[in-house]
């Protein structure tokens, strides 16, 4: 096991922020902590890598406690907002931070991450992308076994959202574990190989996103729509029926003996039908379902 959580508790004031936490993360598996704001992703984040004390509870990392590990050059971190001096260039950084780890100037970092082209700009005229890779290239420079992400791609636009989630995969690819922070779903779904869903300080949900999205596959919706207008068709297996701008929504478990309805229904009445598509749960619904309380 490369990351052991047991019953980890920590409060800040009186205010308990998790409550007893536990989970493992394998080598090379991309983890993600997956909750609303608030739910403590962030503080379980620090408490791994040894950047936070807790107050009850185990943390390995490697076989050794975070503090360790992050001296040791275990642990690479990207916080969810790190700043560097306005006028510092992308070249100036990398070579600053390679000088603390004591190795040699990483430039195929920079050209990993395509950076190497805007060596020479200074840190305040990168964009919000760009300044994101470039805390992940420093983040990187001493090669880290476990690479912790807060928030990787908060506030970037769907293409640089896209190269960061494949600059991830490579990551991956080359044996790094990763875990990190967020609460974009699709993200989740896309990226990771397993996930936990954090509510209130609690660990509501644990598993790959299919496992989770399993969990409600037994609910399925079939939308239909007709070109004729209809208020209220009943039938035997789709229930808990709307009308969501002229289609018709129903809930049902048992999706063939549903479809069959439908397209009897529509036969029989000689009806014609405009759109059939039956709507899988996504993760999305699950995670709005547990952050609202139901299991
Ligand atoms: N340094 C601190 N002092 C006091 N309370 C804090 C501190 N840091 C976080 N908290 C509180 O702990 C709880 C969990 O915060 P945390 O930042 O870990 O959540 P999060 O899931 O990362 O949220 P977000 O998605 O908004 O970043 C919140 O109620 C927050 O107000």
């Amino acid at each position: 096991m490369m990351i052991e959580v047991n019953n980890l508790v920590k409060s800040y004031g009186k205010e308990t922020v998790l409550k007893g936490i536990s989970f493992t993360v394998e080598e090379g598996e991309i983890f993600a902590l997956l909750g609303p704001n608030g739910a403590g992703k962030t503080t379980t984040l620090e408490c791994l890598e040894g950047l936070r004390e807790y107050d009850l509870g185990e943390v390995q990392v490697f076989g050794e406690n975070p503090k360790k590990a992050i001296e040791g050059g275990t642990i690479g971190v990207q916080l969810q907002s790190s700043s560097l001096p306005a006028n510092l260039s992308v070249k100036d950084s990398m070579k600053l931070f390679c000088h603390w780890n004591q190795i040699k100037y990483r430039k195929d970092l920079l050209e990993n991450l395509g950076l190497d082209v805007l060596e020479n700009k200074a840190y305040k005229t990168l964009s919000t992308g760009q300044k994101r890779r470039l805390h992940l290239a420093l983040a990187l420079t001493h090669r880290p076994k476990v690479l912790f992400l807060d928030e990787p791609t908060a506030g970037l636009d769907v293409e640089a959202r896209v190269s960061l989630h494949d600059e991830i995969r490579k990551l991956k690819k080359g044996g790094t574990t990763i875990i990190l922070a967020s609460h974009d779903m699709a993200e989740v779904e896309a990226l990771c190989d397993r996930v936990g869903i954090l509510v209130q300080g609690e660990l509501r949900s644990m598993g790959t996103p299919g496992e989770i999205i399993r969990e409600v596959e037994k609910e399925q919706w079939i939308e239909v729509q007709w070109k004729e207008e209809l208020s209220n068709p009943v039938f035997q297996h789709l229930f808990d029926h709307q009308i969501i701008q002229g289609v018709h929504r129903f809930k049902t478990e048992k999706q063939l003996e549903g479809l069959r309805e439908i397209l009897d229904f529509t036969e029989n009445n000689q009806l014609n039908l405009s759109d059939l598509r039956i709507q899988k749960p996504t993760l999305e619904q699950r995670f709005i379902q547990i952050a609202k309380g139901g299991m």
